[in-house]
């Protein structure tokens, strides 16, 4: 008997319709016997992802909305004010050099259009699986945004709710920043304070996604005439160094993890090729995840390494920094470096095992399955606990509370004891370099791509 739920307009929400055998939400249950009508699921899971610019219109304001992240550009409490002035200022001069790229792609980001297909195959693969759901897309930095995703699961009259970033290994600046927001929404709302809800913070080690990583690679090495000549180039985005060494962003570990899981996998599969891991899409002056994915493929190609299999490893979607910096600039790199042959291994996007494997991830999270699974929880624990949006972030910040100081990119040599002085010297620092960067054309802004270098 089908099962009718309510319809939406609005893309941040997906209606479902499907042949299950009925849970009973309520009363925490699975009932097997199938009813014939249903008056509405209550039952949702929001995917958070990052968001792009959708026309080259979108991209300043887009720029704009990510530099205005705290968990992105992390100033000083005493600057926070400047917050919003300052993302003004970099988006406006960042966004030529960034519609370039996202004019080079086709005039917008392929986030929204990929999510939502991502969000309507998760909910016919929980329909397959007997869990009716809706799936919700809430984006951080464009449309649709995290907000009003909530709004409507509001209208929906979801009662529990299973939050699934889409990024495999967690970061502060990525799922850290989209489980922050969610707080805070969550914080100020009365229903969504009572609302049941779960996290699963990341979910790299899962067998599922791993296998789909490995099927996928496979695949391209089977592409090249000799597969067993042909090195691994796993290019993950960057972070900045300080977010790993001083606020503890358990990035970087888990991308090893991750990386080290996979290999396994294809060793499985008598796939012993060499890998590499390297760091991609570094924005600033200041020091990021090494190695550098641009120098690594030219000491690979000036090594003699001549066959190179580039794998996007933190995004499971096509996006800029694949279409464009991975496709167009690094390959090209690679082919003035020496490496003759390039392949590059595709986003997961729909990939049935990947998709598959993401439901069994909600599943497990329930909290009608939670007795159940407590043993599997904890052997899938990674260094951030699987909690309420509340509790995961209250764990996550009270683990940077023992580092020694939480400092971030753009801050530099603070402490609270020393707040007042370094806050006053900061500032002073901040009007010296801008004075010299508009006097001289040099400087850290040019760095960034913030102000045009002349030539
Ligand atoms: C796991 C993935 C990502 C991490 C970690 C991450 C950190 C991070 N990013 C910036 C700055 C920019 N990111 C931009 C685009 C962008 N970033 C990610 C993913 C991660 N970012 C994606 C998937 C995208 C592309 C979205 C799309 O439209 O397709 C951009 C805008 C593009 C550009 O101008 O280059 C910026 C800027 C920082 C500073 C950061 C860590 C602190
Ligand atoms: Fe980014």
């Amino acid at each position: 008997m089908d099962l009718l739920l309510p319809r939406s307009t609005g893309s941040s929400q997906m209606v479902s319709h499907c042949s299950v055998i009925q849970m009973d939400i309520a009363n925490n249950s699975v009932n097997s016997s199938k009813t014939s009508v249903v008056p509405r699921c209550t039952f949702g899971v929001l995917l958070l992802n990052l968001g792009g610019p959708e026309t080259l219109e979108d991209v300043q304001p887009f720029l704009f909305n990510l530099f205005a992240d705290p968990d992105i550009i992390r100033l000083p409490r005493l600057f926070r004010f400047l917050q919003k002035p300052l993302a003004q200022f970099i988006s406006v001069a960042r966004a030529p050099k960034s519609k370039e790229g996202y004019a080079s792609i086709g005039g917008g980001s392929p986030l929204r259009k990929i999510t939502d297909e991502q969000a309507e195959a998760l909910r016919k693969a929980l329909c397959e699986k007997n869990i009716p759901a809706n799936v919700y897309v809430g984006m951080r930095y464009w449309h649709p945004f995290t907000e009003e995703a909530i709004e409507q699961i509001k209208k929906d009259g979801i009662t529990k709710l299973v939050v699934l970033p889409l990024y495999p290994q967690f970061s502060i600046s990525t799922s850290g920043s989209s489980l922050r927001l969610l707080e805070s929404i969550f914080r100020e709302d009365e229903y969504l304070a009572n609302m049941q809800h779960t996290v699963i913070p990341s979910w790299y080690q899962r067998d599922g996604y791993i296998k789909a990583m490995g099927d996928l690679i496979q695949k391209e090495l089977e592409k090249f005439d000799q597969p067993k000549e042909v090195r691994i180039f796993f290019s993950a985005h960057g972070v900045p160094l300080a977010y790993v060494e001083e606020a503890g962003d358990p990035y970087k570990a888990e991308m090893e993890e991750c990386i080290d899981l996979i290999m396994e996998e294809l060793e499985k599969r008598k796939l012993t090729n060499p890998y590499t891991l390297a760091y991609q899409s570094r924005v600033g002056p200041v020091e990021w995840l090494k190695p550098y994915t641009d120098e690594t493929i030219i000491e690979l190609g000036q090594s003699g390494v001549k066959s190179l299999l580039a794998v996007p490893i933190s995004f499971v979607s096509e996006h800029i920094e694949t279409l464009e910096e991975i496709d167009v600039e690094y390959k090209e790199l690679a082919l003035n470096s020496g490496i003759e042959k390039w392949g590059r291994v595709p986003a997961l996007g729909c990939q049935p095992t990947f998709i598959s494997d993401l439901a069994d991830a909600v599943i497990e999270s329930l909290p009608y399955v939670g007795a159940m699974a407590v043993s599997n929880i904890e052997a899938r624990q990674s260094l951030v606990p699987l909690g309420s949006v509340e509790e995961l972030l209250a764990a996550y910040d009270s683990q940077r509370r023992e580092l020694p100081t939480p400092v971030t990119f753009w801050e530099w040599g603070w402490t609270k004891s020393a707040e007042t002085w370094n806050g006053r010297a900061a500032m002073l620092a901040v009007v010296v370099l801008l004075f010299l960067e508009v006097t001289t054309g040099e400087g850290f802004l040019h760095q960034w791509g913030v102000l045009p270098i002349s030539r």
